[in-house]
């Protein structure tokens, strides 16, 4: 078999760009990207996608009506393809056995039993989803359970390693591409059929084959690892605001022995975003059902310093205001869990500003890409909040971050966008109340030119006031007391 015809399930932030590539890099194949969501499809369809990406827009265009086509017909597209992805979400469990921390299956099975139910012909299934690991073993089950004659199906695992913000790049040029397959004839004949997609452009040196549930374990181990390092260099930042050292310093320093790297050691307000906490209790979970307690514990602590990371920020705004901040209004900068994208999803700027508002500050929201609504709904949802009419009555959003400074007590960077290098912060200044502050949970400004402003500021790793010492050793801060 060639692979001539592709349905992707699920048009979110994997399956789409994910498929948009393969259409742009593979016009010998026919792309169907098929969704249960109408109105995602209606998007994709449109002028305004639903996800921003960098550069994604350029690759639909050019695709789109060519042999790249969005579609609710999912049954159609599954009945004409040869090899589906399976690019549905698998979010953290929220009832039932392993609430809070197992990973959510039910659309991964619902898309098995589509699978089964329509196809006619040979299929190869590609877990594209990140999944626990022997995710694949249940489909199989499923898939076999109901096969009709004249029908076969070989499952892989190909999981997903972009980064949202660098989505295109990354699939354009990734470090790896890793392909999992039942070690049979059958089993590396279906490798051959997806390594043969990805030879279209992926140099064959970078993708990689292993068993399926290595390759299932790697996705989850890779997240793991990653998290693992922002929590690292985040819980040496905490000691840093604590000694007088530099976080950045030590991270560059750290980060120059070849046998440990400089990526990925920014420290941080905490990561966000859909997929590293969600992995991250996914495998906790995997561990103690293993009755592996001491691994489930060690994987566990990586989150726990994450929550801590940015509680500790938001009490510390809190803290050098003057230990309050009822009514008091604060520009936030960024909502999106990271520059480059629009995802709020785990953001740490909702846990801030939930932080925040708790304590009865008034917020002027600015993010260039996250729309109002989903902000709105965001800071008001059950899991943040039991008062959503009271954080609707704090919570203003802005278009425009001149107007959200003013009569601000102090500005609240939560997301890097690069943007917030280049504002006035001379004009913005002028409009604050004062004394005014700046607190950069990205480390992204200039805080020697913005002292320089009259502003007192703040930054992850580092401490600007002569007080450290003291509030760090959990001592009540002194009021007035800090000098920059
Ligand atoms: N977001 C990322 O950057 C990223 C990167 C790598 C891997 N992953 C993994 O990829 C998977 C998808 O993530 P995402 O961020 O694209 O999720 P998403 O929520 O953006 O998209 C999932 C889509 O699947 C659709 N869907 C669910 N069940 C369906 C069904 N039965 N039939 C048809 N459509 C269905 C939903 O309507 C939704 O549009 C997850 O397992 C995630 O962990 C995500
Ligand atoms: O040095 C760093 C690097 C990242 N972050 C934060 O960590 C979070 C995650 O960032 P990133 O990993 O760049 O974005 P994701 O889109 O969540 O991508 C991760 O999760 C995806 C979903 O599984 C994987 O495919 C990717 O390989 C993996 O990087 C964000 O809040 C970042 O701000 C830091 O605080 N410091």
């Amino acid at each position: 078999m060639v692979v001539k015809n592709v349905c992707c399930i699920g048009a979110g932030y994997v399956g789409g760009p994910t498929c948009s590539v393969i259409a742009w890099k593979c016009p010998d194949i026919q792309v169907h990207v098929v969704d249960k969501s109408e109105m995602r499809i209606k998007q994709w369809n449109s002028d305004k996608l639903p996800i921003y990406e960098p550069d994604l827009e350029d690759v639909v265009r050019e695709c789109r009506g060519r042999n790249l086509f969005f579609t609710n017909n999912i049954e159609a597209a599954i009945k004409a393809a040869d090899l589906i992805f399976i690019s549905v979400n698998t979010p953290t469990k929220t009832y039932g056995i392993g609430k809070g921390r197992a990973a959510d299956l039910k659309h991964i099975e619902m898309c098995a039993r589509t699978i089964a139910e329509v196809s006619e012909g040979n299929k190869i299934v590609v877990e594209k989803s990140t999944v626990p690991v022997r995710a694949a073993e249940s489909i199989t089950h499923i898939l076999s359970a109901n096969t009709k004659p004249g029908v076969s199906f070989q499952i892989l695992s190909n999981p997903e390693f972009l980064a949202e913000g660098t989505a295109i790049d990354n699939l354009l040029n990734p470090d790896r591409v890793l392909i999992g397959g039942e070690e049979s004839e059958a089993g590396a004949a279906a490798v051959a059929e997806l390594t043969w997609i990805y030879n279209h452009w992926v140099p064959p040196e970078r993708i990689i084959t292993t068993s399926t549930w290595s390759s299932e374990l790697s996705k989850l181990a890779s997240n793991a690892f990653l998290a693992q390092r922002v929590s690292s260099i985040n819980a040496i930042s905490a000691l840093c605001e604590a000694t007088g050292a530099d976080v950045t310093q030590v991270a560059s320093a750290v980060g120059k022995d070849s046998r440990i790297g400089s990526k990925f050691l920014t420290a941080s307000v905490g990561f966000g975003g859909s997929c590293f906490q969600k992995d991250l209790l996914n495998l906790v979970y995997i561990a103690e059902c293993l009755n592996l307690p001491e691994v489930a514990m060690y994987w566990q602590q990586v989150t726990d310093m994450n929550v801590y990371q940015r509680t500790r920020f938001a009490k510390r705004i809190v803290e050098c205001l003057f230990n309050t901040v009822a009514d008091k209004s604060l520009a936030v900068f960024g909502f999106a869990f990271k520059k480059n994208t629009g995802d709020t999803r785990e953001s740490p700027a909702k846990y801030v500003c939930s932080h925040l508002l708790e304590e009865g500050a008034r917020l002027n929201i600015y993010d260039p890409k996250v729309e109002k609504i989903q902000i709105e709904h965001d800071l008001t949802c059950p899991t943040l909040t039991n008062e959503p009419e009271r954080v609707k009555k704090l919570i203003e959003i802005f278009d425009d971050p001149y107007e959200a400074v003013r009569d601000a007590h102090a500005i609240v960077v939560l997301t890097e966008w690069d943007e917030f290098k280049k504002f006035d912060y001379k004009r913005m200044h002028e409009v604050m109340k004062k004394p005014a502050f700046v607190f950069d949970g990205r480390k992204i400004l200039d805080h020697k030119a913005l002292i320089k402003l009259g502003f007192h500021t703040e930054t992850i790793g580092k401490r600007f006031t002569r007080n450290s010492l003291l509030r760090s050793s959990g001592e009540h801060f002194p009021a007035f007391a800090w000098t920059p």
